[in-house]
């Protein structure tokens, strides 16, 4: 767990850190208006009126610094030291979400594909009703994320005199402005959570949603209070990608007492293809039927994909009581604590995989892609940890909790500088996290990839280290590989998805200092990394008239 570290403000280059948030807006009810016909989304509406909220726009702040890309118009405010600049993108139609389909999913997949390297993170702005629906797909549609997404909306619109909107924007904002959380979230009600474990519960309250198996990822009060172990890292030497392609061919079916076969011969008819079956407590179905499991015999022979998972929000299922192992013998797959929401969508992404054969979709569906089930796993003693709290006499596991938070940032650190990679494993293995940082917000992965221990760089992508973690000086590990000629490093953390996410001001301020180095070799690798060298600083300045004034 850590708490908002935005406290870190200036640096050598700017007085106050600086965040780009794209808002992509689709509906729903935080930007509707009351006509005659009900609550309606209007267009053009909620970006002029965020104009006029002081809490979300300060028009005294400088804005030259970012040019957004399309004609966006860009808001600004200030907070916790750090500048987040936004800009919003309406989509047309504004809509409601219950008219939402699959294709406005591939259509945010592909928008956020388009500004991936343009802005830090990404805000949706959608209708509560269906949002839990797009949160889980995202989650599937967007891979090796390394970008914070995060969905809100509201129960009022942000016009009225009490609204939840305003504060779930500005929530949303701020964590995508001052966090690298790369999972698809879903933030309502002063909590962030993990986009494909929610439901929405409640139609009359603030609180709409719930994740009833996974707790929420942070928590805002006076504090923001993060848990870093718990978020999804992808752990793949990968690029960010999207999988647009989703089957419709998919459906819910709820038993009941008294579900006749042909009631379900007829919903697993072709051109049905895979199908979520809400079984009873952890996973049961009615056993003295035998027409009712020959007819899930019979879709599961000609190849329908039908995973079950139970009618209960909270708790698994699990194949302890006879009446739930009939439907495992006869081919049914069990889906752990997945929400309706997570297996319908994770059912609709796996089968719109061309690139995957039916048994690979099966196992597939069972395992963990995006956190979106709990993989039942044996706990791992620390022994360092425990001997250490021996030594100390600390017992609780609240004690023994503390010590870990306080060791394993810094041995972590120590052993990504020297490439240990041997030591990053056992503390891996031991539960650190590989993305807490030092004193000056360093991650192993800063100090492995300055430092051009490949080995340990690689180690740590794969465990999940954020590609685009910035230090006290905002600076990536892609800067420091850059800044200290790591090549090797720069190719990996290019596979992985790292881009330059620097402004030219500050792309002049270390190319002036590369200059004054002589160090041709990085200034090679800057160029290599897109970066144009007769670029102009704030003076008009380029490298070359810098090379010019030491030759004097
Ligand atoms: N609170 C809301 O946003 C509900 C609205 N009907 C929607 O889902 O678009």
């Amino acid at each position: 767990m850590s708490r908002l570290y935005a406290h870190h403000n200036s640096s050598s280059l700017s007085e106050q850190a600086e965040s780009k948030v794209l808002i992509l807006y689709t509906g729903g009810t935080i930007g509707m208006k009351k006509t005659e016909r009900g609550y309606e989304p209007y267009p053009n509406y909620l970006a002029n009126s965020l104009k006029s909220l002081p809490m979300l726009h300060d028009p005294n702040y400088d804005q030259e610094l970012f040019s957004p890309p399309d004609n966006l118009e860009s808001l600004i405010f200030s907070i916790y030291g750090c500048r987040v600049i936004y800009c919003v993108m309406e989509y047309e139609p504004l809509m409601d979400s219950s008219d939402m389909s699959m294709d406005v999913w591939a259509k945010i997949a592909m928008d956020i594909r388009k500004y991936y390297e343009i802005f830090d993170g990404f805000v949706i702005l959608h209708g509560t009703d269906t949002m839990a629906y797009t949160s889980s797909a995202l989650s599937f549609m967007l891979e090796d994320l390394g970008k914070s997404i995060i969905l809100t909306g509201a129960q009022v619109p942000i016009y009225e005199q009490r609204s939840d909107g305003r504060e779930n924007l500005l929530g949303a904002l701020i964590i995508a402005g001052h966090y690298v959380i790369p999972e698809v979230t879903l933030y309502f009600d002063h909590k962030l959570y993990r986009g494909n474990r929610v439901i929405k519960d409640n139609n009359r309250e603030f609180n709409a949603f719930q994740s009833p198996n996974f707790a929420p990822l942070a928590n805002v009060g006076i504090d923001i209070e993060v848990q870093w172990s718990s978020i999804f890292r992808s752990g793949k030497l990968q690029k960010f990608h999207i999988y647009t392609s989703m089957s419709s061919n998919v459906g819910i079916l709820r038993l009941f007492p008294g579900i006749t076969a042909e009631t379900i011969r007829t919903f697993l008819l072709p051109p049905m293809e895979g199908v979520i079956l809400l079984s009873y407590g952890s996973g049961n179905a009615p056993s003295r039927f035998p027409n009712i499991i020959n007819e899930f015999r019979k879709a599961c022979d000609r190849g329908v994909l039908i995973l079950n998972i139970s009618q209960c929000c909270r708790g698994f299922v699990d194949d302890s009581y006879m009446v739930g192992k009939i439907l495992t013998n006869v081919g049914i797959i069990p889906g752990a604590d997945m929400t309706p929401e997570a297996a319908l969508t994770k059912m609709s992404y796996l089968l719109g995989r061309d690139d995957l054969d039916l048994a690979t979709k099966r196992r597939m569906l069972k395992e963990n892609l995006r956190g979106e089930l709990t993989v039942r796993l044996s706990w791992k003693e620390s022994e360092f940890i425990n001997s250490v709290a021996q030594a100390l006499k600390a017992t609780s596991i609240k004690e023994i909790d503390t010590i870990q938070s306080m060791l394993f940032p810094v041995l972590l650190c120590s052993a990504a500088a020297v490439g240990n990679v041997s030591s990053l494993k056992t503390l891996t293995e031991q539960g650190a996290n590989v993305n807490s940082c030092d004193y000056d917000g360093r991650t192993p992965l800063h100090l492995a990839s300055y430092e051009g221990h490949v080995e340990a760089v690689r180690f740590l992508l794969e465990k999940g280290a954020s590609v685009f973690s910035r230090d006290r000086l905002h600076r990536t590990p892609y800067i420091d590989a850059l800044l200290n000629s790591q090549a090797e490093v720069v190719k990996i953390l290019k596979i992985s998805g790292a881009h330059l996410h620097i402004g030219g001001e500050e792309i002049t301020f270390y190319l002036n200092n590369l200059i004054e180095e002589n160090n041709v070799k990085s200034l090679k690798l800057w160029e290599e990394a897109g970066v144009d060298l007769n670029l102009k600083g704030s003076d008009f300045r380029t490298p070359l008239h810098t090379v010019c004034h030491f030759l004097d």
